[in-house]
C-alpha cells in the first residue's frame, strides 16, 4: 500500500504464566528509517522485537509492515514467522556452530544457493568485510565478526524490515564504530527500515530517526529526538537526568 508507514505496532503481549506472567504494551509508528528501542532492562524490549518478528503470539492487536497485515487481531490474521520477510538478528546472535561463516549465511536460503552461492550472496559478503573468512568456523571469529555474520545472515534473505537487539553492546569501541558504518550503509544502500535495541544514547543518536522508550508496567511510548538525544536530556538507559 502506497504512503503507508515501513511499520505500524499496535500490540499487547504477554509471556509466562500466573505469577511469572509478563505484559507489554507497545504503540507506535516508522515513517521510514530506523526506530529506536530503548529504556530500562526487562522493560519488554526484546518481547517486543519478538512479536513483530512473529515468534511470539500477542495477546491482542496489529502488525503492519508497508500497510500489509502481519497480524490483525480483530480479522484473525497471524502470517507465520518465515512468511514475514523479516530479518531477525537476537542478542546472542544465534549463529550455528557446526557452520562455517559461509553455511550460516545461506543457511535460509534455496538449496540451489546454498549449493553454489550466486554474485548477490558473493556482493553481500564482500559488503560486509567477511570473503576472506567464509571457510571460517564461526566459533574462531571475534565478536565483531561473528555480528558481521549475523548480520549477513539477516541481509541474505532480503527482508523487508530488519531487527536487531542491542547488535553493538557487546563490542570494544573501535568495533562498534566499524561495524556500526557498515551496517548504516547496508540499511541507506537498501532503503531497508529497522528496529534497533540499544541502550548507548551515542548508537541512538547515529542511527535513531524515531525513538521509543519502554518502561516496565506501563505502555512504551515514542520519545520525540530532542528529548531523547538534546541538551540536558535523560540517560535514554535509565530515564534520569
Ligand atoms: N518466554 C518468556 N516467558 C516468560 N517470561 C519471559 C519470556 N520472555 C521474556 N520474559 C520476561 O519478560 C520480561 C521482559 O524481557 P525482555 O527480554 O523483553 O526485556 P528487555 O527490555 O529486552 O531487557 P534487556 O534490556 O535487559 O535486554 C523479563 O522479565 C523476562 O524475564
Amino acid at each position: 500500500m502506497s504512503g503507508a508507514p515501513a511499520l505500524d505496532v499496535d500490540l499487547h503481549v504477554t509471556v509466562g504464566r500466573g505469577a511469572a506472567a509478563f505484559s507489554v504494551e507497545a504503540r507506535f509508528s516508522l515513517p521510514t528509517g530506523v526506530l529506536v528501542l530503548f529504556g530500562s532492562s526487562g522493560a519488554g524490549k526484546t518481547v517486543t522485537l519478538r512479536a513483530i518478528a512473529g515468534l511470539l503470539r500477542p495477546a491482542r492487536g496489529s502488525v503492519r509492515l508497508a500497510g500489509e497485515a502481519l497480524y490483525d487481531f480483530p480479522r484473525g490474521v497471524f502470517v507465520p514467522a518465515e512468511r514475514r520477510r523479516i530479518g531477525y538478528v537476537p542478542q546472542d546472535q544465534a549463529l550455528f556452530p557446526h557452520l562455517d561463516v559461509l553455511g550460516n549465511v545461506v543457511f535460509g536460503l534455496p538449496r540451489a544457493e546454498r549449493k553454489k552461492p550466486g554474485s548477490a550472496t558473493l556482493a553481500l559478503l564482500d559488503e560486509l568485510g567477511l570473503t576472506a573468512l567464509c571457510e571460517a568456523r564461526v566459533d574462531a571469529l571475534s565478536g565483531g565478526e561473528r555480528q558481521r555474520v549475523a548480520l549477513a545472515r539477516a541481509l541474505a534473505a532480503e527482508p523487508r524490515l530488519l531487527l536487531l537487539d542491542e547488535p553493538l553492546s557487546a563490542l570494544d569501541r573501535p568495533s562498534r564504530l566499524a561495524i556500526g558504518r557498515s551496517l548504516r550503509e547496508a540499511l541507506a544502500r537498501r532503503s531497508l527500515p529497522a528496529v534497533l535495541v540499544t541502550h548507548d544514547a551515542e548508537e541512538a543518536a547515529a542511527f535513531g530517526d524515531v525513538f521509543v522508550r519502554f518502561e516496565r508496567g506501563t505502555p512504551a511510548r515514542e520519545m520525540p529526538r530532542e528529548v531523547v538525544l538534546g541538551e540536558g536530556a535523560p540517560c535514554p538507559h535509565c530515564g534520569k537526568p
